[in-house]
């Protein structure tokens, strides 16, 4: 269900809705705090923010605008108190539409791309837990902060389905090599606690608000520097990753596009689901 935000924000804030003249956000909100200039996009899409096709629209969205008006920093969270997202939408994958799958892997090609890449200093404060492509989303921002006793990581391989290189080499960059091989190729999900300890986020914390004010510190952290030397060091330090999966990236897409439309990942997709269904 999609629902929009009421504007009850301080008068120091404003609620950014449109990002074009005909669309609004109705699966996330953005929100400038003019003072500071950092926007806060807080993920709004009930149950568990999954990354349906329009999700994933909205979000690229808030990173281009993020950049486009040159905000100081973006936060991203989740309104639920519970889940930061839970991925990408299983029912996208599950018995997809050749088409239809092979825009939305794009899309999130495309996401990934801008939210990695952008000039922007970026800090997840990931309040649920955050798995597969929600943990893609926390560590393309440059900075986490967790709140204690949920859990993240990369599932893939518990659901059958391949770890993408893109995924691979985001996971790989916050941890390293072994312990990204130890991680992914079981699907292990890491308490925050554990997630602290290997280095796939920078601090553990009790809530919601305390992880916003460390973010906000880290950002606060920018003021001094010139945003366009910081945006473009940014960039550098990224380049590498980026070059190699900008360059594969039309061969990598149709090949997860076969592999998930295969009998045996479909079918592994299903089982998923169902056990999903069942825990009730
Ligand atoms: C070019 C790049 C290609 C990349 C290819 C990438 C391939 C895979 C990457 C992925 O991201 S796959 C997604 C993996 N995610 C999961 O497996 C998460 C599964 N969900 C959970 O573990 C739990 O839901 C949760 C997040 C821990 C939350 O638990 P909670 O108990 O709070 O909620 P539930 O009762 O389990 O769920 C509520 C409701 O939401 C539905 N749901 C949950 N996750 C998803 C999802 N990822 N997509 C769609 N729907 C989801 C769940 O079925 C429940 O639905 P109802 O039964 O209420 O209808």
């Amino acid at each position: 269900m999609a629902f929009r935000t009421k504007n009850l924000f301080e008068k120091t804030t404003k609620l950014v809705r449109s990002y074009s003249s005909d669309k609004i956000y109705t699966h996330m909100s953005l929100t400038l705090n003019e003072q500071t200039g950092i926007a806060t996009l807080e993920l709004a899409k009930p149950p568990v923010n999954s990354m349906s096709f329009g999700f994933l629209s909205q979000l690229a969205a808030a990173v281009q605008q993020s950049e486009a008006d040159k905000y100081k920093g973006l936060i991203i969270t989740s309104r639920s108190s519970g889940v930061f997202s839970a991925g990408l939408d299983l029912k996208e994958l599950h018995h997809p539409d050749s088409d239809r799958i092979l825009n939305y892997l794009r899309r999130l090609q495309d996401v990934w791309f801008q939210l990695y890449d952008c000039s922007t200093p970026t800090a997840a404060v990931i309040n649920g837990h955050s798995i597969a492509g929600g943990c893609l989303l926390a560590l393309s921002c440059e900075y986490r902060v967790m709140v204690n006793s949920f859990k993240i990581g990369m599932n893939e391989a518990l659901v059958g389905v391949p770890v993408s290189p893109m995924f691979i080499a985001c996971m790989q960059s916050v941890i390293g090599q072994w312990e990204a091989e130890k991680a992914l190729l079981v699907g292990r999900l890491f308490t925050s606690e554990e997630a602290l300890g290997v280095g796939l986020v920078d601090e553990v914390v009790g809530g919601k608000s305390e992880g916003v004010c460390k973010a906000e510190g880290y950002l606060a952290g920018f003021r001094e520097v010139s945003a366009r030397a910081r945006g473009l060091s940014k960039r550098y330090l990224r380049q590498e990753v980026v070059r190699d999966l900008v360059r594969r990236r039309e061969e990598d897409v149709k090949k997860l596009v076969e592999i998930i439309s295969s009998r045996g990942v479909q079918d592994s997709l299903g089982e998923h689901l169902e056990r999903m269904k069942n825990k009730k």
